[in-house]
């Protein structure tokens, strides 16, 4: 289906808006009416500008305050008002309106009242060659759902006028959405799509500030559509997403980010499929882009790795325990995903994440048509293609298969290095990765993960820490094989210490760490307080309790097991976590990331 963008959903100028917009391959915009009142260019330039941009202009909107106040003044004077937006959409080249339902106090609870003014409304707008498109506000004062929208449409029964559908207003009141097939196709003059995260708060403030495009947030906005066409609707797919963070991000990389949207949108509504997704099977390996490997072989050898290879061509050395494997690589163009605030630069960086695929190359086809950055491709020595994407944060990804029986495998690479078999710590595979993101590409992120490698994904967490609040969320594989878990810091700027680690599984929690402090191995303290609440929180046996404090293991629980984890000290900004996961057990410790956190502050500026 054709694709629009509300010009509130981009940052910059009328112009910028229109030119990013166009950058990332929309039909059409709906322009806010604050937008072009701010823009020095008239209508006919802006007409001009999007057409030569490929644009067509869908809607202008919001029309706000017009129907159902009793005095016959006031109604004159809307009309009057209207008068003037017509003239000024005819010089746009615009002719569909959107009519918001009043907020006015002085409008009356009255449906034929207000039929009736949008009866007049639209033949008045008739005359220009206009239609109405009549939208419920959730916070509008008498009509404030699409069912009581429709409802006035129908009973004002005029040609030029119909229903706006906005998926926010209807799925944040928690209206059902189903009555939507009832309406006939041809009367949905418009369609709006936003998400939203679900979050308990004021209507309003909620879609002004928190609004993201479908698949950000919590609603099931593709159902919405799905229905829509379904009844018919045959307008085009488009975003309206007013939020604090799109308003200052670039505007070219929203768009984009708008873009993939929709386009999963389409591809799971089955209006516009896409090759199919290739959910990764787990992590072939974390690589480490290292400015001196130093630091970090210590750790890895304590922690029970070994190297084993080292890369034909490439200043890149291969450590393996069990299935996790850890690629520490030198080279200085490595470290994309190094934080951009410059901190620990010198220090580790997650730069590459190998992703076990069962099709490679259709992973890259999925990624592709979901607007990933496609790498440029790499032969391994062994003629094994190695694919890869961007993903938004740089971090690039590498579609693999690890030793696969009549499969190239990219371990080809790397020559094996003679080794004394390091003594194992029990570590089997990497259960987790932890990414930083910029605080203004989260959102982008979540659906990136969601939508180009099928993860699914958990509702976001706030966690707390001494410096900040962080934003968690994390994505993973049906069975947790694969598993990645995004934050990000309060903001840009702040002294929060954007951390990034791996978390490597075992079956014994206890004995890793008693194996780890006979080595010497540093690991991260945890305060005496802590136990003292988890014996009030969790009861756990006074034996089980007394190990867990001698040994600096925190402990966490859900409906389906246990948690058992505990961490390196960090190396520059990086550190490792050791997890060990039974019954079950599906989350990620967050009710202890605060006292990790903390701990971690006092840790890194000691
Ligand atoms: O927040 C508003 O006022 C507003 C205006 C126009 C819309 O289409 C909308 O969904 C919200
Ligand atoms: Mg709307």
């Amino acid at each position: 289906m054709r694709k629009s963008i509300a010009t509130v959903s981009l940052s910059g100028s009328l112009s910028e808006k229109l030119t990013a917009a166009a950058g990332a391959g929309f039909d059409g915009v709906e322009i806010f009416e604050n937008d072009l009142i701010a823009s020095p260019l008239n209508p006919e330039e802006v007409r001009r500008r999007a057409a030569d941009l490929g644009l067509t202009i869908d809607l202008y909107q919001p029309f706000r305050d017009f129907e159902a106040d009793p005095s016959d003044d006031v109604l004159d004077r809307n009309l009057r008002r209207a008068e003037r937006k017509f003239a000024v959409m005819e010089r746009l080249g615009a002719d569909l309106l959107l009519v918001c339902s009043s907020v006015s106090p002085a409008a009356i609870d009255d449906d034929a009242l207000a039929a009736e003014h949008l009866h007049a409304l639209a033949e008045r707008a008739r005359r220009h060659g206009i239609r109405i498109a009549y939208e419920a506000l959730a916070w509008g004062r008498h009509v404030s759902t699409y069912d009581h929208a429709w409802r006035i449409v129908e009973l004002a029964d005029h040609p030029a006028l119909g229903t706006c559908l906005d998926s926010f207003h209807i799925l944040s009141r928690d209206s059902d959405p189903k009555g939507i097939e009832e309406i006939p196709g041809e009367k949905i003059f418009f369609l709006q799509l936003a998400d939203a995260p679900r979050i308990a708060m004021d209507v309003l403030q909620w879609s002004r500030h928190y609004r993201c495009f479908p698949g950000q947030g919590g609603f099931d906005v593709a159902g919405l559509a799905s229905l829509a066409v379904h009844a018919g609707y045959a307008g085009p797919l488009s975003l309206e997403v007013f939020n604090d963070v799109f308003r200052q991000a670039d505007a070219s990389r929203t768009a984009v980010d708008a873009m993939r949207s929709l386009r999963a949108l389409e591809d799971s509504t089955g209006l516009a499929p896409l090759p199919a997704p290739v959910v990764p099977a787990g992590v072939a390996f974390a690589e480490l882009a290292v400015a001196d490997t130093e630091p970090l072989h210590g750790m890895l050898a304590a922690l029970g790795f070994s190297r084993t290879g080292r890369h034909s061509a490439k200043p890149v050395e291969l450590w393996e325990q069990g299935e996790a494997r850890v690629l520490l690589n030198t080279a200085p163009s490595a470290g994309h995903s190094v934080p951009s605030s410059g901190a620990g630069r010198e220090g580790p960086a997650l730069a590459a994440i190998g992703l076990e695929t069962a099709d490679p190359t259709a992973s890259v086809r999925r990624a592709e048509a979901l607007l990933a950055p496609v790498l440029p491709r790499r032969r391994t020595a062994g003629e094994a293609p190695l694919d890869a994407v961007a993903a938004p944060d740089g971090t690039e990804l590498f579609f693999c298969r690890t030793r696969w029986p009549g499969h190239a495998t990219w371990t080809d690479d790397f020559e094996p290095v003679p080794h004394e078999p390091a003594e194992p710590v029990g570590i089997s595979r990497i259960d987790h990765i932890a990414l930083t993101q910029p605080w203004h590409h989260f959102d982008e992120a979540s659906l990136f993960y969601r939508s180009v490698l099928g993860l699914h994904a958990d509702e976001s967490l706030d966690i707390a820490d001494p410096y900040g609040l962080f934003r968690s969320r994390a994505m993973a594989n049906a069975d947790g094989s694969l598993r990645i878990a995004l934050s990000v810091a309060p903001g840009p700027g702040d002294p929060g210490v954007p951390l990034q680690h791996i978390a490597l599984a075992t079956d014994d929690a206890v004995a890793a760490a008693r194996r780890l402090r006979e080595r010497g191995a540093a690991l991260l303290p945890v305060p005496a307080n802590y136990y003292d609440d988890l014996d009030a929180r969790h009861e756990p046996a006074p034996a089980e309790l007394a190990t867990l404090r001698e040994l600096g293991i925190l402990y966490d629980r859900d409906e389906y097991g246990e948690f058992r984890h505990f961490y390196t000290a960090t190396v520059g900004r990086f550190f490792f976590e050791i997890v060990q996961r039974t019954g079950g057990y599906r989350g990620y410790g967050a009710h202890n990331a605060t006292v990790r956190l903390a701990a971690q502050h006092s840790n890194v500026t000691r």
